[in-house]
């Protein structure tokens, strides 16, 4: 966790009217001073402040939107890229340019504000980080009258209930439950909810600003991003609010009403809360803070004084008229700046992905263990689970050390030493339960019929089921893997469950006999003198005689495999050169697009239409670039599945020649050189929007939508 205070930005609404008597702004200094005459009407004692300076992180008197972009907006969603929570929040009194600033103003596409361009920013560094892979869904809240509507529902906000409930998940922090997350692929797509949203807030026409937002409103891009190259089981989620507050308002000035009046009023008071809150957090020791005191606080739990990056604009209007508001705001902001958030970047691990990873490390690791046996001359040592049949010779080893006939067990791996104590543990079992039933037997004497079957429940001590491969079953005698079919008695009797000593007898027979077997084939072993012999030289031997066919079928597939990785390297140098040129030819056409008149908007003369097809053509070439790309790397799995097939077949033909040449047991070789890993994959954009175009078509979806909407309603009515 890191600490990292609130950044509040004051920005001026411009003004013809510019209060020069009462304010001060300094630009460089980042201050502004206030000053507001006493009220002579209030008598000779007067303890009215007249004076007030504040600083803050910067200002932004009379800038353009882009500058406004560029300082409030650019680095927090950077970071929301890297994995970190970000908010940015526009407060103010009423008609100081709180929307303006979020949503922007809708006459001009170099008017849109702070949220289309973080939209336009986040799909555009998504399309260069390749290496990942991003989702992003995007919600809109409501919260109106201290209830919250969900903007991108189906249902119209008029229909709904407003009772959607805010929770404070351990994990996730701050999440809104059942509020509809839109899933967005592109810039589009977001712009598309954007506006659907705004076109369903409440707005309401007062004295001090015909278009009044009467609710705070709530844009959260929810983003989720996993590697492509590294570990897939770690996903950074982040999430980014850009919040439109409602403005504080005098009543009085604004001369609200009725409904408007309602809405004031819970407007007012959600922003004393939230003001409760910031004077809260910014002292020190405090233990509460009064967050569930309205939705507005609650919901921005995280922003303020929790896991997010957060940038106060605080807009004021610096009027004459207004400089109550002003100083109100001021102080308000003055406080903000001491609230200190505590951020991270938020990481979890996907525990399917987790399993997979294991299971991929335990196999590497097994192999690696292999290539470390063979090449310290040691024998085959098993780091699969025991088979039923080595679990029986190691049994039988056990046995043989217990009765005094072997001095020693030779350790061949920690797996080993364990199965070894697992049957001895079987042993001492058995041994006692053999103990206690002789016990029994001299004392109660059953009867027993020639090959000891006893009658009925008088084998009942002797039933406790021993775990593990390899023990007397029940009903069937050991387990020892798949039964030969010529094995099956024909006797029906023989079909019957057999007690307990008639299976201990049997399996007595076959632990002789595999004993005996198992001696003479250590005897065997040991008449064979195996000589000193070096693996890597043996191997060297194959590999320039009998393997050299299978040898050479790998080194062309290495060799394959660098030549298409270099193709790769050009192909990506090509893609890149392409996203340049039509980076270039996006800032072109946003230039002129700039340039002309707000009344011109859809009309395209010849050289932005140059432009457009240029766009276009660099578009295919980079397509068709990233389809060859994208085929190369499909050509490198195969490879790199030849190679692996080759360098096993290379070790299973080496160990059938060496257990030929020199008579010992055939042993794993190692794989000479690394795993190849695939190729990282590349860029994976397939497409790249311009800005504006997306702007624009997103705004005349969200249009047409509308209309139809309209036109269904009134055919519906008619
Ligand atoms: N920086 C600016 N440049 C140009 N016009 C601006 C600027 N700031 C505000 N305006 C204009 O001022 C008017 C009021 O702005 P806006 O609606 O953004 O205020 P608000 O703070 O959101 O108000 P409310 O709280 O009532 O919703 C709008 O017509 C807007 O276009």
């Amino acid at each position: 966790m890191v600490k990292s205070s609130i950044r509040v930005i004051i920005r001026t609404r411009p003004t013809a009217n510019f209060a020069s008597k009462n304010l001060k702004i300094d630009i460089e200094k980042k201050t502004i001073e206030a000053f507001i005459p006493k009220d002579d009407n209030q008598g000779l004692i007067n303890n009215q402040q007249e004076n007030w300076k504040f600083k803050f992180d910067e200002f932004l008197h009379n800038s353009t939107q882009e500058e406004v972009y560029d300082i409030c907006g650019r680095d927090i969603i950077h970071s929301i890229l890297e994995g970190y929570n970000g908010t940015v929040f526009a407060y103010g009194q009423t008609g100081a340019g709180k929307t303006y600033t979020m949503s922007g103003g809708s006459q001009n596409y170099k008017f849109r504000g702070i949220i289309p361009r973080a939209i336009s920013q986040i799909f555009n560094e998504i399309q260069n980080k390749s290496e990942f892979s991003y989702v992003v869904k995007v919600s809109f809240a409501e919260i109106y009258n201290e209830l919250i509507y969900d903007l991108l529902s189906n249902t119209p906000p008029s229909e709904q209930t407003g009772n959607i409930m805010i929770q404070d998940d351990p994990k996730f922090g701050i999440t809104v439950k059942g509020l509809t997350q839109v899933l967005c692929g592109s810039e589009e797509d977001a712009l598309n909810q954007v506006f659907e949203g705004e076109s369903n807030r409440t707005i309401a026409e007062h004295k001090l600003n015909k278009n009044s937002t009467r609710s705070h409103c709530i844009y959260t891009l929810h983003m989720e991003c996993r590697s492509r190259v590294e570990s897939s089981e770690k996903v950074v989620y982040s999430k980014l609010n850009l919040v439109d507050l409602a403005g504080s308002e005098r009543t009085k000035k604004t001369g609200s009403e009725g409904l408007t009046l309602t809405e004031a009023n819970f407007i007012n008071k959600s922003l004393s809360y939230m003001e409760q809150v910031v004077i809260a957090l910014s002292e020190k020791n405090r233990e509460h803070v009064p967050y569930r005191q309205s939705k507005l606080t609650y919901y921005l739990k995280d922003s303020i004084g929790g896991n997010s990056k957060t940038l106060m604009v605080a807009n004021i209007w610096p009027e004459p008229e207004h400089m109550e508001e002003t100083i109100s705001t001021l102080r308000f902001a003055t406080r903000m700046m001491r609230v200190s958030n505590e951020i991270t970047i938020n990481v979890e691990l996907d525990p399917s992905q987790l399993v997979d990873r294991y299971k991929r490390e335990i196999r590497d690791l097994k192999q690696e263990l292999a290539m470390h046996d063979t090449l310290a001359n040691r024998g085959r040592v098993v780091y699969e689970t025991y088979t039923p049949e080595q679990q029986y010779q190691i049994q039988l080893l056990a046995e043989r050390y217990l009765e005094g006939d072997l001095d020693e067990v030779e350790i061949e791996s920690l797996r080993q030493v364990r199965e070894l104590f697992n049957q001895i543990k079987n042993i001492y079992r058995k041994t006692m339960t053999r103990l206690g039933a002789e016990d029994i037997k001299s004392r109660s004497r059953p009867a027993t019929n020639k090959t000891g079957t006893l009658k009925g429940n008088e084998v009942k001590g002797f039933e406790e089921r021993e775990e593990g491969v390899g023990q007397e079953e029940h009903s069937g005698g050991f387990g020892l893997g798949k039964a030969n079919p010529n094995s099956r008695p024909v006797d029906s009797s023989a079909l019957e469950p057999k007690n307990q000593f008639f299976q201990e007898e049997e399996i007595e027979e076959k632990k002789i006999s595999s004993r005996e077997e198992a001696k003479k084939a250590s005897a065997n072993r040991n008449s064979k003198k195996i000589p000193h012999i070096d693996k890597n030289q043996a191997f060297m031997e194959f590999k320039n005689g009998e393997g050299k066919e299978i040898d050479s079928t790998l080194n062309d597939n290495k060799d394959d495999l660098k030549e298409r990785k270099n193709k790769i390297k050009y192909l990506t140098d090509e893609v890149n050169g392409l996203k340049k040129l039509i980076d270039e030819c996006k800032d072109n056409l946003d230039n002129i697009r700039n340039e002309r008149h707000n009344d011109e908007e859809d009309v395209i003369d010849e050289e932005e239409f140059a432009l457009i097809k240029k766009l276009k053509d660099y578009k295919k070439a980079y397509r068709s670039n990233y389809d060859q790309l994208k085929a190369s790397k499909d050509e490198i799995n195969a490879i790199n599945q030849n190679i692996e097939f080759a360098r096993d077949k290379l070790i299973a033909e080496f160990e059938i020649w060496y257990e030929k040449k020199f008579g010992a047991q055939p042993e794993m070789m190692s794989r000479e050189s690394a795993r190849e890993r695939p190729q990282t994959e590349e860029k994976t954009n397939e497409d790249l929007d311009l800005d504006a175009l997306a702007y624009i078509k997103a705004k005349k979806n969200v249009q047409t939508l509308h209309k139809a909407k309209k036109v269904l309603g009134a055919v519906g009515k008619a």
